[in-house]
């Protein structure tokens, strides 16, 4: 097959690209060829044609985006070839490079993401350590996390979101594995030997300047040189990487997240939702952060706590200034999306009006006293104000983008343009008077132009100096040098108002980009006044209370769990005392008393305490907990190969190896997913060596079995919900007291829940029958303290 030169051009871009889906321009359309055509027509379910024995599949270049979207989304990485010349201008073949590679972490484009961050991560190993660099390519963020405990590391992945993974070749199949959902690439140990790429990145001298290691060097080098890969620039928009550690900030495990119900995830109600009355994408994005990460210094969890306070105590100015921020838009990713010369007209406008509520911001800000004057480039309002329109229609290069008075020489062009219309029509009378045909009408078509129609009729009046361009039925039309003089100059203007709005607009976006460092900073101290301005309204608007911090004492009076409270009428408040004498409680009740709700709401209100919140209380005192460890609910990893015991299992392994004595531990319902005997001695030795170990924690159990400990460990506390009988109806009452269960109302729940009638009698004839001995005595249910007579202490 002979190949042209344009199918040259393609397949030797291809041969670069040959991991990508290659989307290549092609006049009005972006064309796939050969196998990646198969698949555009598969994925977007277009037509499948041929060009010259290949396949191809097109899209319309207006509407790549829209495609786009589908494919990265189908688990495709997309390599957009594009023409670097205008084609009217060149004859040869125009030159055509990419100009960008889209996979899900490398997405800046507003419409393809939603306002919470776009995380990929960079993963490598060596030694046993493991090394992950989290970047949301679309706000600049760069978090690093660096520890030997691979399972930290899978639950940071887990709890981040993260869209894509890239990583060393040797960790490639057991992440895919884990994270099945993920668009996961390896790339080759060349992205992370060059630590240059650092040094560049971020302009240092000394590339010690981050306190990163090796390890972590590497791996933020390998991202760096990935991102430039996508995104096709050397100027990257990141912010200095931040270190996730333990030494600052808690990571929780994965089960905790969802076991709390920390962000929305599968659960549905969550934390996060009923916390996030953010104004701004940017403190959404915070919040969400600080929810994942409590903060572990008392006294910086303090700081956040007192601004939060003078907010709640200045209720107007609080609510002025949650009224500007309403009005702030999204500067962080708006930074991003200059610096990688993807934004609109609309994104400079946001930005101006952004910049524009500072003032007035920082005059309510010295109200407070709790944070710094705003800093904000004061000159590139003005120029903003000068430059772009208001309302900014389509893109550069369309005429309506450059506001008038910016640039005289564009506004001459325009002058030219606007009174063409009026010049036409002095054109046309000066050629009837000159030729007597009343008829005569100057016209302008897109094929042939500028024209002057005559009427068949009229043919033989034409002066000779018209020259014919066109024949229709009944006329005629004409040019004359003096039309083509004045086609020239509009077509002219035209062109030249085409380049210069988009020199002007880039020149506008080069100068927003020198101010990159100060914006990025205003994006962040926005984002934190917003948070913190959030969680003052929460305080307010659902009645919470400031916490005090203890050594080691937790007292709670009047506790609510935060979410459910939000969807339960009439929630029963409810009051919890531990300190290092007492700090290991077993809490048994019938099922649905709201055992569950109970130990969750303390590890919510201490979490909410860390990051800074007011807590749902009456009166909180808590320590500061190094960790919150949750085991809770039945799930299985069938995928993993892994039963409901089994992760149950390694979950308290995880715990009996992490927890320290500074730890909250709750704990529902262990040792259930066995045989009760085997169930129970797990949960008994268990339970032992948590009170030894001097961590504080909250056990939920059917096993009554537990409330043994308390005549072992003077550590202990039992307590219950308090069940009322009323006749036959059993009541909940969700009210936390101190004893034991005497019994489950299983069946009850069982009945409740609509199980037959029939099944629900045999079910008491068999309890009646077989268990009616067992049952009670002294009030206590100790069928297993007979059975088996003392537990190993
Ligand atoms: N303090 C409370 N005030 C009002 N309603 C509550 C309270 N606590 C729980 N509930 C309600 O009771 C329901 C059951 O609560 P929860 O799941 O905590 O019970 P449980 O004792 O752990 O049950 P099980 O043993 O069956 O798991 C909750 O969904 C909630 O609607």
């Amino acid at each position: 097959m002979k190949v042209t030169p344009l199918m040259e051009q393609y397949l030797r871009i291809k041969e670069q690209y040959k991991d990508s889906i290659l989307l290549f321009r092609l006049g009005d359309f972006y064309e796939a060829f050969f196998e990646d055509a198969k698949i555009v027509s598969k994925v977007l379910n277009i037509v499948l044609t041929r060009r010259q024995d290949a396949p191809m599949a097109g899209i319309p270049y207006h509407a790549l985006n829209t495609y786009l979207k589908k494919l990265v989304e189908a688990g495709y990485k997309v390599a957009i070839c594009d023409q670097m010349e205008e084609p009217s201008k060149s004859k040869k073949l125009i030159r055509r490079e990419v100009t960008r590679v889209v996979t899900p972490g490398s997405i800046v484009e507003d419409e393809f993401l939603s306002e919470t961050n776009n995380y990929m991560a960079v993963v490598s190993e060596e030694k046993g350590r493991y090394c992950t660099v989290f970047c949301d390519v679309s706000t600049g963020e760069v978090l690093v996390h660096e520890s030997s405990d691979e399972q930290e590391t899978l639950d940071l992945l887990k709890n981040y979101s993260i869209s894509q993974i890239v990583c060393s070749e040797h960790l490639k199949s057991s992440l895919r594995e884990r994270f099945p959902g993920v668009y996961t690439e390896s790339i080759s140990e060349w992205y992370f030997s060059d630590l240059e790429e650092v040094e560049k990145a971020y302009n240092l001298k000394d590339i010690h300047h981050f306190e990163l290691s090796p390890l972590a060097l590497k791996t933020l080098a390998a991202l760096i040189k990935y991102v430039k890969y996508t995104m096709i620039t050397e100027d990257l928009n990141l912010k200095p990487p931040l270190l996730i550690s333990q030494r600052d900030y808690m990571i929780l495990d994965s089960a905790t997240v969802e076991n709390l119900s920390l962000i929305p995830g599968d659960r549905g109600k969550n934390l996060f939702d009923v916390l996030n009355n953010t104004e701004t994408p940017m403190g959404a994005r915070l919040l969400k952060k600080w929810i994942l990460h409590p903060l572990v210094d008392r006294k910086q969890i303090e700081e956040r706590l007192e601004a939060v306070e003078r907010l709640v105590n200045d209720r107007v100015s609080l609510e002025e200034m949650r009224n500007f921020l309403s009005n702030v838009r999204d500067v962080e990713r708006i930074v991003s999306r200059v610096e990688y010369n993807r934004s609109v007209p609309r994104d400079l406008v946001a930005l101006r009006e952004t910049l524009e509520i500072i003032p007035k911001l920082n005059e309510i800000l010295s109200n407070f006293g709790v944070f710094n004057k705003l800093a904000f480039p004061e000159e590139l309002v003005d120029l903003l104000r000068r430059a772009i329109e208001d309302d900014p229609l389509g893109s550069p290069g369309e005429g309506k983008v450059i506001k008038r008075g910016f640039s005289p020489e564009l506004d001459e062009y325009r002058d030219l343009l606007e009174h063409a219309e009026e010049r036409l029509k002095e054109f046309e009378e000066k050629e009837r008077e000159r030729t007597g045909i009343q008829k005569l009408r100057v016209g302008y078509n897109q094929v042939f132009g500028y024209y002057i129609e005559v009427t068949k009729a009229n043919l033989d009046k034409i002066p000779d100096d018209y020259e014919r361009k066109q024949t229709l039925v009944n006329s005629e039309r004409f040019i004359t040098p003096e039309l083509k003089e004045f086609e020239t100059k509009i077509m002219a203007a035209k062109e030249r108002i085409e380049e210069m709005e988009k020199e002007l607009f880039k020149s506008v976006c080069e100068e927003v980009k020198k101010h990159k460092e100060v914006l990025l900073k205003l994006s962040e101290d926005l984002a934190k006044m917003d948070v913190l301005s959030t969680l003052a309204y929460d305080a307010i608007l659902y009645n919470y209370t400031k916490p005090v911090f203890s050594e080691d004492r937790l007292e709670i009076k009047g506790g609510r769990h935060p979410v459910v409270e939000r969807f339960t009428q009439n929630f029963v408040e409810n009051d919890i005392y531990m300190d290092n004498e007492k700090r290991f409680v077993v809490i048994t009740g019938p099922n649905m008393s709201g055992k569950s709700t109970f130990i969750r709401q303390v590890g919510l209100i201490s979490l909410m305490a860390q990051i800074g919140s007011f807590v749902p209380a009456q009166k909180a005192i808590l320590p500061v907990f190094d960790r919150i460890f949750t085991r809770m609910g039945a799930r299985d990893d069938l995928a993993g190969g892994r039963s409901t015991f089994l992760v149950e299992m390694n979950e308290m392994a995880l715990i009996l190896l992490k927890s320290t004595e500074k730890s909250l531990v709750l704990l529902d319902e262990v040792g259930r997913g066995t045989s009760t005997q085997d169930g129970v001695s797990i949960a008994w030795a268990i339970s032992e060596e948590l009170i030894k170990r001097g961590c504080k924690v909250l056990f939920a159990t059917h096993f009554t079995e537990l409330t043994e400990l308390e005549k072992h460990f003077p550590q202990v506390q039992n307590k219950t919900i308090l069940v009322k009988e009323e006749g036959k109806n059993v009541i909940f009452t969700h009210k936390v007291v101190d004893g034991v269960a005497d019994r489950s109302y299983g069946i009850e729940v069982a009945k409740i829940a609509g199980i037959p009638d029939r099944v629900i009698n045999r079910a008491y004839e068999i309890l009646e029958r077989n268990f009616k001995n067992h049952t009670k005595k002294n009030g206590k249910s100790n069928r297993f303290s007979q059975q088996i007579p003392l537990f190993p202490v």
